[in-house]
């Protein structure tokens, strides 16, 4: 599903190139959930931007979904992450001027897959019903980040990409809206890169990997 391949990546910075991604190897089969952890600025969300291919290495090879995304140009990197991805960060991106339906829709539309049953589900297990209409300025953190997850998996993506999914959110409510995704994800048979760095939000996930001085350890 996704392959990195001793990936490396540095950044340009006023004091000389920034050593992140020191020659990654990672591998996630279909329908698996892992938990990538590491110290703050290791690397974490590099590591996710190049499976989306948002960024490209200096070296090394991305495959996702059979396809070495890491050589693509922009726009076809676009569409693959359009028909395979989701993508949940921290900050909730919603579309602030679409309703909660509106912002759910648009990305399954955006991936050629609207299934009006699911989203229909979907907006159930969210615990969003009778607030179809309702703009993302008028939700909660914690709808707000439901929302997002929803929408990330509107077009049933084959891989969900998340970065601290529930980072911004307090305790009680970090932990529902995992449950939720980890239900979700498990229901749709997606597979799942998760970004944290809390042991407690890794232990449910299949397998957790360390990224360490720029490696996989
Ligand atoms: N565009 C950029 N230009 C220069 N340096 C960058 C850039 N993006 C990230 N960095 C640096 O690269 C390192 C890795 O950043 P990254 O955001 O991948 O870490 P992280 O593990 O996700 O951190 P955190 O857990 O704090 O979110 C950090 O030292 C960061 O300051």
């Amino acid at each position: 599903m996704l392959e990195f391949r001793q990936v490396h990546k540095a950044y340009a910075t006023p004091q000389g190139p920034l050593k992140v991604l020191d020659g990654v190897d990672l591998s996630l089969n279909a329908g698996e959930s892992l938990a990538l952890m590491g110290e703050s600025g290791c690397g974490k969300s590099t590591l996710l931007h190049l499976a989306a291919g948002l960024d490209l290495p200096d070296r090394g090879e991305v495959r996702l979904a059979d396809r070495v995304i890491s050589s693509l140009g922009e726009a076809d990197r676009a569409r693959l992450r359009r028909e395979t991805l989701g993508l949940v960060f921290q900050q909730f991106h919603l579309v602030p001027s679409l309703c909660v339906l509106d912002n759910l829709r648009l990305q399954a539309r955006l991936a050629g897959r609207e299934r009006p049953n699911w989203t229909a589900e979907l907006i159930e297990r969210l615990g969003l019903a009778g607030l179809e209409k309702r703009y993302p300025e008028q939700l909660s953190g914690g709808q707000q980040q439901r929302l997002a997850i929803g929408r990330a998996l509107a077009p049933r993506p084959a891989l969900l990409l998340a970065d601290e999914p529930t980072g911004n959110l307090d305790e009680s409510t970090a932990d529902q809206v995992l449950e939720l995704l980890l239900a979700l994800v498990r229901d749709t048979g997606c597979a799942l890169l998760m970004v944290t760095h809390s042991p407690r939000v890794a232990a449910p996930l299949d397998r957790r990997l360390q990224l360490s001085h720029g490696r996989i350890g």
